[in-house]
């Protein structure tokens, strides 16, 4: 139960539901007790009269009706407790289950890039659907038939024990015993209940990948191994659900075996002592009566049993990743105003999963409003750079300043509202276009979309879907060509109208006439913001200010297009390379 303490926060937040939940299961379980009283009297007094003890038969009718009218009742009034108590038991976890999802999901969004290195997408969605879900159950269901099992249990026990003490020593015996088969099968259960999950998210997530995949299946004409791969997981899918179906299906029989066995001690002990004139006929209705009632919540107890444990377990999972502290964090309390300036003295920076030194002693300074363009082989640290910049990591050794401050006295959440960043991969979310530029800027008007569509050169793209700026994107954006993924991750940057651009190689699969047309709107719309494109071509780096060529991690050359182009070196090798190409195009 030491994990599940972190949900003591949240009961006491509903303390006053919980309350009021607790007293009423209890009211209502004192009005379900009269039943087997009222029955137990009926029956007496039916047998009073067959006995002679009552003569008149309108006094029988008179009391049977009586019994009758409170029969209903009660049943009426525990009936509207039993709404009423799961109205504030059952709907307290869900409250529970609402605020524990969001505080997951915030401590997700504070983890930094690392983690999510560290950790699987399956993993992240597991914890916060399947494992709240099972803290859900503990929070509501197991702590209500807690509650119930255990009032019923003492309120019955007492009814009974004043009426007849030993038949009620007899009588309860098979009870344990019921618990703990069911505890025992409600393991096993979960076990088993566990394997089928997995094998359910395996052929959840080998369906998504296959159909993700599906261009390239059905290229490498795959469809027949997928088809046996897919059979091979659902035959095992199928094994793993019947082994869960026959335990399942031992659950009932067991407990009306048991219930049976309850039954016939209560006849055979209580007829004896009904012989023997201990106890009246409405006693042994009675307890007949209890032992059914009593049944279902002590199999309860080997349920709730195991729910508390995988409770436990999954707040365990939760808790694990609740604990973690974000490695970058937001040490200025105060706003920083960002003008631009960007410094990198000697920086070096590793990433700790791969060991890889992605950058080496990188210097250069950008003024604010100046534009840098980053030249280099694949890999050699130039989305680094980027990265650096919006602080997605902290550097090694070496300084970085924006605005001469280091990066990590700098005010986080201004820094990332002063960074455009348009990256290598366009992600657009499954959402209409309109939205997705929007999101750069969430009260931008339609006008400004269209501007910024415009700026950034699929406007008229746009326009000739039928639905227009409304087009809703498919998964990762599947409807748009890659170029117009990437201008409309472009748009989405522009809009924003950031003091800081970086753009990283975004104009890679747009043709170098639309390119062309870009880098001159870009020259415009960025005239005055510290703008970085990282680019492996001569065209979009010409007309920076700072030209910095990385190799391996290390500045090799750095220049402006006119000195460079003077100099031997790759920046030399592949702008001869490009005039070459574009001259026998
Ligand atoms: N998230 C990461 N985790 C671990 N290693 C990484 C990560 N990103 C990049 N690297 C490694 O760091 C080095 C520099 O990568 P980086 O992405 O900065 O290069 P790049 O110059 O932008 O390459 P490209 O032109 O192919 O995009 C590479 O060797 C790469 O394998």
């Amino acid at each position: 139960m030491k994990e599940l303490k972190h949900l003591n926060k949240y009961f006491l937040k509903y303390k006053w539901k919980v309350i009021i939940g607790i007293i009423i299961t209890i009211v209502s379980k004192i009005f379900l007790l009269f039943t087997p009283e009222l029955i137990g009297s009926s029956i007496d007094v039916v047998d009073d009269f067959r006995k002679g003890i009552i003569t008149d038969v309108s006094v029988v009718k008179t009391e049977l009706l009586i019994n009758i009218l409170y029969i209903i009742g009660a049943a009426i009034i525990t009936g509207i407790l039993t709404f009423f108590m799961r109205q504030t038991i059952i709907n307290v976890s869900r409250y529970i289950e609402y605020d524990l999802k969001n505080e997951i999901y915030q401590q997700y969004q504070r983890l930094s890039l690392n983690f999510y290195k560290k950790n699987r997408t399956g993993d992240l969605m597991n914890r916060i659907s399947e494992d709240v879900n099972s803290v859900r159950m503990y929070a509501g269901p197991a702590i209500m038939y807690s509650i119930n099992t255990i009032t019923l249990f003492v309120i019955a026990i007492f009814f009974m024990y004043r009426q007849a003490p030993t038949l009620t020593l007899y009588t309860i015996i098979p009870l344990p015993i019921l618990s703990v088969i069911i505890y025992k099968l409600s393991k096993t259960i979960h076990k088993r209940s566990t394997i089928v999950q997995q094998y359910l998210s395996k052929l959840s997530s080998f369906t998504q990948e296959t159909f993700s995949g599906i261009a390239i299946i059905k290229s490498y004409g795959m469809e027949q191994q997928s088809a046996l791969n897919f059979d091979e997981l659902a035959t095992e899918s199928r094994e793993k659900q019947l082994d869960l179906v026959r335990i399942n299906a031992f659950f009932f029989p067991m407990m009306i075996l048991l219930i049976g066995l309850s039954n016939l001690i209560v006849i055979y002990v209580g007829g004896l002592q009904y012989i023997s004139g201990e106890i009246s006929l409405g006693v042994i209705t009675k307890f007949i009566i209890y032992v059914n009632m009593l049944t279902w919540p002590v199999a309860t107890v080997g349920w709730v049993t195991s729910i508390v444990q995988t409770a436990e377990a999954s707040q365990n999972r939760i808790n694990e990743f609740l604990k973690i502290s974000p490695e970058i964090q937001n040490k200025a309390t105060l706003p920083s105003d960002i003008k631009g300036a960007i410094t990198f003295k000697n920086v070096s920076f590793t990433y700790d999963d791969t060991n890889i030194q992605a950058l080496k002693d990188v210097s250069f300074t950008l003024k604010g409003g100046e534009t840098l363009a980053v030249i280099g082989k694949t890999g050699s640290g130039k989305s680094t750079i980027l990265d650096l910049i919006g602080r997605l990591y902290d550097i090694d050794s070496g300084e970085l300043l924006i605005d001469g401050q280091p990066i990590d006295q700098v005010n986080l959440d201004d820094l990332r509202d002063a960074i455009g960043y348009v990256p290598q991969d366009a992600f657009l979310f499954s959402d209409t276009i309109n939205n997705n530029i929007k999101f750069g800027k969430e009260d931008a008007t339609h006008q400004q979309v269209i501007q910024a569509a415009k700026h950034a050169q699929v406007h008229k793209n746009i326009i000739g879907f039928s639905k227009g700026y409304e087009t809703v994107l498919g998964e990762r954006g599947i409807t748009l060509s890659g170029g117009q993924k990437q201008r409309v991750s472009i748009a989405r940057a522009i809009i924003k109208d950031p003091q800081i651009l970086l753009f990283d190689d975004c104009l890679s699969a747009v043709d170098t006439e639309t390119e062309e047309k870009i880098l001159n709107n870009l020259k415009k719309l960025t005239a005055g913001k510290t703008t970085i494109i990282v680019s492996h071509r001569i065209s979009a780096a010409k007309n920076a200010d700072k030209i910095i060529i990385l190799d391996a991690g290390k500045i090799v050359q750095a220049g402006t297009h006119e000195t460079l182009i003077e100099t031997d070196g790759y920046y030399k090798n592949l702008y001869e390379k490009q005039l070459s190409e574009s001259s026998n195009a």
